[in-house]
């Protein structure tokens, strides 16, 4: 989806903020997805553990943690115009988890995530049916208002997409200018550092702050916009194959940021890249739409045995490459 403004995209990317951000962990200890991999014996992705311990701590003023939420999507069906593009698509999406979903092209990934923050409704011809719950209570809920959910959910895209003009600082406290909040000035600075030391990219726009955006690298760009998604203390954040314009080490850069984020925010990512799919998540949920019908879920799990032991042949064909 190409937003057509800067205020419509800010408001589809940026949540209604809450300015408290959230406690910066302790240094001593590895986030737990980080953990999970080092318990299953796995390689940690290199740096990430002494990132880990030697990330700079933002100065910010001591914040409320915030609680890590699930995101249920239960009996989920969607629809283009008459056209049923997904079908009855149950999908929990655990605390503190990173969840990727894959499958072939066309077969309703993104368009799963859309709902999962209530973009799909902004498609005219789009319709929906089904519950997605954000620790238990339903984000479709009549009595609810849009900005609530995406106050709680918010989504990185497919192409990095900074306010090329704006300055790095301005591009990630976008989101409060928009609601218009009033931070005070120390605030916001550490509010900058600590976002942009959460996605990784502190120490390389520390000096340039108010560079604009559209100067940064690919890589750096999305790591800005993660940093903008950061700065409305989102508790839920949708990737949407946020590497697939990326070069391997860009990739990798984000790969270790999201690993890091999994300690405050659950993450659910949409990738085509089998690889990146087992570095980073810890469960996984294969879609597939069979010719003409709408897509589904085949199978989900966590995602060492989704790719050492699936149930499914079609999971298998699908992950080792023998799809089609
Ligand atoms: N805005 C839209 N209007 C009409 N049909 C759409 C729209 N967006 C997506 N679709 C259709 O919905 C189906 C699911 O698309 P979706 O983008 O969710 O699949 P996907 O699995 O994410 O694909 P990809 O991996 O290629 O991004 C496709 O058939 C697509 O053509």
């Amino acid at each position: 989806m190409t937003p057509s403004t800067q205020d419509d995209e800010l408001t589809q990317v940026l949540p209604a903020l809450r300015v408290s951000p959230a406690a910066e962990p302790s240094g001593a200890d590895l986030p737990p997805a980080l953990r999970a991999r080092r318990n299953r014996g796995l390689a940690l992705p290199f740096r990430s553990a002494a990132r880990a311990a030697a990330r700079p701590v933002a100065p910010v003023a001591p914040a409320e943690p915030v609680p890590l939420a699930t995101l249920e999507g239960r009996n989920v069906s969607a629809w283009f115009g008459e056209r049923q593009v997904l079908d009855r698509v149950s999908l929990t999406m655990p605390a503190g988890v990173i969840t990727s979903l894959i499958g072939p092209s066309g077969c309703g990934k993104s368009t799963f995530l859309r709902i999962l923050n209530r973009m799909h409704e902004l498609v005219p011809s789009a319709s929906l049916a089904g519950e997605v719950l954000l620790d238990g209570e339903d984000i479709y809920d009549p009595e609810r208002k849009l900005v609530d959910a995406r106050k709680h959910i918010g989504m990185v895209f497919q192409k990095p997409n900074p306010f090329p003009a704006m300055s790095i600082y301005d591009n990630v406290i976008a989101g409060l200018t928009l609601t218009g909040r009033r931070v005070s000035g120390d605030e916001k600075d550490a509010l900058v550092e600590s976002c942009l030391s959460k996605a990784g990219l502190w120490t390389e726009v520390r000096d340039r702050l108010r560079s604009p955006g559209g100067g940064l690298s690919g890589g750096q760009q999305q790591r800005l916009c993660i940093a903008r998604s950061l700065a409305v203390t989102p508790r839920i954040l949708l990737m949407d194959e946020p590497c697939s314009a990326l070069d391997p080490t860009s990739t990798r850069v984000i790969e270790e940021t999201m690993l890091e984020l999994a300690q405050e925010v659950t993450i659910v990512i949409v990738t085509h890249n089998m690889q990146q799919a087992q570095r980073v998540s810890q469960n996984c949920a294969f879609f597939l739409a069979a010719q003409g019908t709408p897509g589904g879920i085949v199978e989900h799990g966590p995602t060492e045995l989704m790719f050492g032991d699936p149930i499914d042949r079609r999971t298998a064909d699908y992950v080792n490459g023998r799809f089609g």
